[in-house]
């Protein structure tokens, strides 16, 4: 079964109907009970990361996910779920993280350009994955392919092996992270249509 933590703070149900879409049951649960008895586990987060951290701690997800992660069960961060995986976020301040996978969350500079543009924030819509490891949940996908995003910030791992995919927005910054049984994007599977539900499906199949 796979199960989406509800923490509040999430696009539960979007997720919960692409895995649908693809068909995988996939069940939305506030329970950390039921998160500690996953055999896949998702965490989706849109929101401020300082809140969604808090939103865990008080929820009482931390023990749950950070057990899942050691027991080698397939594990898929969406967007804020991926940053939440990192040391800390200078998002509004500096909060810790889950400190799963070393190294920070940092904004993107206000005053990138490309050729006379100004790159705005957040980095909002569709772009290119550039794959540099063959994750799983990349299985048959096209390196090039566009994905959806909608964030201000991204994360900068402490070991470079750990980034499956980059993508260029005033700057190369690491896309997708794959170690061992985690995976995450910094990109909304859910709304990237079809590759979107191509890695939901590869996921599911894990
Ligand atoms: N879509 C989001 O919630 C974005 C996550 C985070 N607040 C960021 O701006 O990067």
């Amino acid at each position: 079964m796979i199960v989406i933590v509800d923490y509040g703070m999430g696009n539960l149900r979007s997720v919960q109907k692409g895995f649908e879409k693809v068909g995988f049951e996939a069940r939305v649960t506030d329970d950390p009970a039921v998160v500690a008895r996953a055999d896949r586990l998702v965490l989706p987060g849109v929101g401020a990361f300082r809140d969604c951290m808090d939103q865990l701690t008080s929820g009482g997800f931390v023990e749950p996910i950070l057990r899942h992660v050691e027991s080698g069960r397939p594990f898929l961060g969406i967007c804020l779920g991926l940053q939440l995986l990192f040391t800390e976020s200078e998002e509004f301040g500096h909060h810790k993280g889950l400190n799963i996978v070393p190294g920070r969350v940092v904004r993107f500079p206000g005053d990138m350009r490309c050729r006379s543009e100004v790159l705005k924030v957040p980095h909002m819509g569709w772009n290119q994955i550039d794959i540099r490891r063959p994750a799983p949940i990349f299985n048959g996908i096209e390196n090039g392919e566009s994905v959806y995003f909608v964030h201000s910030y991204y994360v900068v791992p402490e070991d470079d092996s750990v980034v499956a995919a980059t993508t260029d927005y005033g700057r190369t910054f690491c896309t997708a992270i794959w170690r061992d049984n985690l995976m995450a994007t910094q990109f909304h599977p859910e709304k990237s249509q079809r590759v979107g539900l191509k890695i939901l499906k590869n996921f599911g199949e894990l």
